[in-house]
């Protein structure tokens, strides 16, 4: 169970977020622009720090502001897939997945060969990102997250750069992960449409709090 309890300020903008995670699968956080999302997911990967609280997995401490608790984004286990792919330009696609493996924890899930398999990248392991297409590049950022997590997997809007087709693709191996590897998902999205395909719980955020959260459906119904 990923358990969050924090305070941030931005500006004039102010986060105030409470929530528990526990779903083993793909949780949505679902929201307007400018609710708080990405600010959210940062904090919980260590890439912002807030100003007070808690975050937990499981039994350990992420952050804890009472007892000076901060861990450093390579120790929380966290893997991140961001709108852009964000792979290193200067190595080639095997070397930034090897990368994703070493940087992340100590129990990776697979190796970079059984993952390129899955993700029908091991045609692309000699090639530079540059010379990738978007779906290509995704699904390499995707598969990189993966070795670079050790407790869950932060998605955020992770299609937003690609075309309906390249949507549809992307979303039909997103799917493959919590059955086939374990790691729960938190998944930020805009899209109705993508939460209800992939979603079984959803956290609605606004203005830099929780609304509401239950059953990806319910949530969904009673947000239209
Ligand atoms: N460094 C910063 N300084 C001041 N304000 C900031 C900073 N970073 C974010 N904000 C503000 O915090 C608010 C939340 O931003 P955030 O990016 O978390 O929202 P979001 O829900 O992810 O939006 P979107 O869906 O458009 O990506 C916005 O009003 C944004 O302008």
């Amino acid at each position: 169970m990923l358990s969050v309890d924090v305070s941030k300020k931005l500006g004039i903008f102010a986060l105030e977020i409470s929530l528990q995670i526990e779903n083993p699968g793909i949780t949505a956080l679902f929201g307007p622009s400018g609710a708080g999302k990405s600010t959210f997911a940062k904090i919980i990967a260590g890439l912002c720090a807030p100003e007070r609280g808690r975050i937990a997995f499981e039994d350990k401490a992420f952050f804890d502001s009472a007892k000076g608790v901060d861990l450093p984004p390579e120790r929380r286990g966290v893997g991140f897939l961001f709108q852009e792919h964000r792979l290193f330009p200067h190595m080639s696609v095997y070397k930034n997945l090897s990368f994703g493996r070493v940087a992340g924890g100590r129990r990776p899930c697979c190796g970079v060969e059984e993952i390129s398999e899955v993700f029908g990248i091991t045609p692309l392991l000699d090639r530079k990102p540059a010379s990738l297409s978007g779906g290509e590049s995704q699904r390499a950022a995707l598969a990189r997250a993966i070795l670079a997590a050790e407790n869950f997997i932060i998605m955020d809007e992770p299609l937003s750069s690609l075309d309906e087709a390249l949507k549809d693709d992307l979303l039909g191996y997103i799917e493959k992960i919590p059955p086939l590897f374990g790691f729960p998902i938190i998944y930020i999205t805009h899209s109705k449409d993508e939460v209800l395909r992939l979603a079984e719980k959803a956290v609605i955020v606004k203005e830099g709090r929780v609304e509401k959260s239950g059953s990806a459906a319910e949530m969904m119904k009673s947000d239209a």
